[in-house]
């Protein structure tokens, strides 16, 4: 049998209604037929071909990319798109671009952090790309550590405008996307100087190129940080560096919506936490997880289709030998992953909701679900990444020596996915985020404040603590409320332990330092229980279509047993669950992958299928 023909004979046998999966994977019919529809548009244009990417030199590279960015910014003007279609469009085209930065990250931060006659002077030139910005917050020296950027702005009472200065070598900005080429603007980060004082970071817009030759401006060293990671895949970004030399801007560039200084230099800080100069990196990071899904299954269905179609060993009388998704191992990696793309994908959805909740709150000066909601994009993008990059390299070794030909899209996937681990803050550092958040909220258990949201189960400490599961045979690990029972009774534990422990140290910081593994352990627990949470709360909402909700049914419990196997340790010496129900929970997922594959054949191929037209590579 042909290849087409394998996959038309998993096809066939389809059990549920495909159409209503698709849309239950985009979110809404609206949101499905948007995707449908600017796929076939960015697959129909010869200009957005992507084939040959890997062989391009890095000057060729970038020469198509700007290419591609100039004829998509055309196409989304005559076509009138929509934010949202702009943005599929974007993502269709599927490489990394400066403008990326500008619409991400450039434009976010001035409507974020600006006042309302800032956002009128720049957005308007920003939103027709009359002026190109970047993000230059990262240094030679520092990225992770923010309050560690060396960059001054120092306030000229005299002539009324701040002097941007890189005092030391450290000091230069060092990875801005959209910075080393193109950008004629830049938000940078530099601690505030007035009157000798320094008040820490805050952003500025400068510009760093003229307008007419794009050359760079007096005081201003500009360049490219050079080739990154993997053949095509992120070189197709002008990352920079960036020196100043006393450049002068006037004070009106300093972003004024979270704190100000007068025409006197006096530093003002506003009735807002100051932590929202930190907004547009929550932004970003609830982005980075709603994309976490789509890079996954992109990934998963490359090696699915692969699995169907390769065979090995197991020849009989002459007959065709085992499809190798048929091997238990195959099965028992790539199901889970699966799984995790639909299970990133639900909460993904509800962080955008999060966010905007939150953006809400904000206007109406409520600042109290800040620190929750930097907790959870900071966990999510961390947890969310890791397993994202992790499982492309699964899905590469999935597909044997094919997945390591560029032609199987899997090198360059990675290549492209990886840096996602550390880019807008490194995932350790974002754990240790969460885990503080977490270590306050122990803290304050007895003192009357009662957690909600993500935390809310810490209310129930007291029961968690203590409690038995009380699975006695494998089906019992099908019912959500005791997977669920099983992840919060993990995740108070971890973090109550680590709280205890941290008592033992005269100094919280340092006690910090030495547990600081516990504690990433004890922040990747409660973000895969809110993971778990909101793929629970996804299937208690209607879904339509016959057997879709089983299917969804099924990888839940897929990816909620397989993290449960993997993490066996910390759920058993959590006490809440016995080995034997570890063993029985891991029975119950050998039937799911059976159950997956045999009684319903058809069901993987098929989710997979959606995502096909996201497929853009080559594959088999
Ligand atoms: C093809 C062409 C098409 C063209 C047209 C297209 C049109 C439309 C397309 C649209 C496309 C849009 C694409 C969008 C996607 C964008 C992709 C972007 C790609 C990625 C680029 C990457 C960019 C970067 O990397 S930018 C740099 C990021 N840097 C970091 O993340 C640094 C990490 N470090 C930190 O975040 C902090 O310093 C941190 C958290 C480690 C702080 O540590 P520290 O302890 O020093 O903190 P303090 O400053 O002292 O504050 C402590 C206190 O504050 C709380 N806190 C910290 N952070 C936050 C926060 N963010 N929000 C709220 N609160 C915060 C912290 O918890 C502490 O609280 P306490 O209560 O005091 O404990
Ligand atoms: C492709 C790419 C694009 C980027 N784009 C931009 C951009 O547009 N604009 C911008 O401003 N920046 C950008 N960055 C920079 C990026 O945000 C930083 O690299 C990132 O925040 C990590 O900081 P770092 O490089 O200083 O890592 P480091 O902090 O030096 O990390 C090195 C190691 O130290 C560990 N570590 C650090 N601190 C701690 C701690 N407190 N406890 C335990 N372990 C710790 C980390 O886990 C890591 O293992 C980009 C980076 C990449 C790779």
């Amino acid at each position: 049998m042909e290849a087409l023909d394998y996959h038309a004979e998993e096809r066939r046998k389809a059990e549920f209604d495909v159409e209503e999966m698709k849309i239950v994977w985009a979110g809404s019919r609206q949101a499905y037929e948007i995707s449908d529809r600017v796929a076939r548009l960015v697959a129909s244009d010869p200009v957005f071909r992507k084939d040959n990417r890997t062989m391009l030199s890095r000057k060729d590279l970038f020469k198509d990319t700007l290419r591609k960015a100039a004829h998509a910014w055309k196409r989304i003007i005559e076509l009138r798109l929509s934010e949202e279609e702009a943005s599929k469009l974007r993502f269709f085209v599927d490489q990394p671009v400066f403008t990326d930065l500008h619409w991400g990250m450039f434009i976010p931060a001035i409507k974020g952090q600006g006042n309302e006659e800032q956002q009128q002077k720049w957005l308007p030139m920003a939103y027709k790309m009359q002026i190109i910005g970047c993000y230059a917050q990262t240094e030679l020296g520092h990225g992770s550590n923010v309050q560690g950027l060396e960059t001054t702005a120092t306030f000229d009472p005299e002539t009324d405008e701040f002097v941007i200065h890189s005092p030391t070598l450290t000091s230069s900005k060092w990875w801005p996307g959209g910075l080393g080429k193109v950008s004629t603007h830049a938000l940078i980060y530099a601690r505030l100087i007035t009157d000798g004082q320094d008040h820490g970071v805050h952003g500025f817009i400068v510009q760093l190129r003229s307008l007419d030759d794009h050359l760079p401006l007096p005081g201003i060293t500009v360049g490219d940080i050079g080739m990154k990671f993997g053949s095509g895949a992120y070189n197709s970004m002008d990352n920079g560096v960036l020196r100043f030399d006393h450049v002068r801007i006037l004070r009106d560039q300093m972003l004024m919506g979270v704190s100000q200084v007068t025409r006197e230099g006096k530093f003002m800080q506003s009735d807002v936490p100051r932590q929202l100069v930190y907004g547009t990196m929550v932004y970003v990071r609830q982005k980075i997880v709603a994309d976490a899904s789509c890079a996954l299954s992109r990934a998963v269905c490359i090696a699915t289709r692969y699995s169907v179609v390769r065979r090995q060993f197991g020849s009989h009388n002459g007959g065709p030998e085992t499809q190798v998704i048929d091997y238990k191992t195959q099965q028992s990696r790539l199901f889970p992953l699966l799984a995790s793309a639909y299970a990133f994908r639900f909460v993904g959805e509800w962080l955008k909701w999060l966010y905007t909740d939150v953006t809400q709150r904000l206007q109406a000066s409520d600042f109290s679900t800040l620190p929750e909601v930097h907790a959870c994009t900071a966990g999510l993008k961390s947890v969310t990444t890791s397993a994202t990059a992790d499982a492309i390299e699964e899905c590469r070794k999935l597909c044997g020596g094919h997945g390591y030909l560029s032609s199987s899209g899997l090198p360059e996937l990675f290549a492209v996915y990886v840096p996602a681990c550390t880019y807008e803050g490194d995932n350790v550092v974002l754990l240790l985020q969460v885990a503080r958040f977490l270590m306050k909220t122990v803290s304050q258990l007895g003192s009357g404040k009662k957690p909600v949201g993500t935390i809310a189960y810490m209310g129930r400490s007291e029961h968690l603590l203590q409690c038995r599961c009380e699975v006695e045979r494998a089906e019992d690990w099908l019912k959500p409320n005791v997977i669920l029972e099983a992840f919060e009774a993990r995740a108070a534990r971890m973090s109550v332990t680590c709280a205890k422990n941290l008592n033992n140290f005269a100094n919280q910081e340092e006690g910090f330092a030495q547990l600081a593994t516990d504690l990433a352990e004890a922040a990747v627990a409660h973000v895969q229980l809110i993971i778990v949470s909101k793929f629970i709360e996804k299937l208690q909402q209607d879904i339509p279509g016959k057997g879709v909700k089983r299917q969804l049914e099924i990888l839940f419990n897929v990816y909620a047993l397989s993290l449960l196997h993997k993490h066996l340790g910390d759920f058993v010496a959590s006490g809440c669950i016995t080995p034997k129900q570890g063993a029985l929970a891991n029975e119950q997922l050998r039937l799911l992958y059976s159950q997956v594959h045999f009684d319903n054949p058809s069901l993987l191929l098929y989710m997979v299928l959606l995502l096909e037209r996201l497929l853009q590579s080559t594959s088999f």
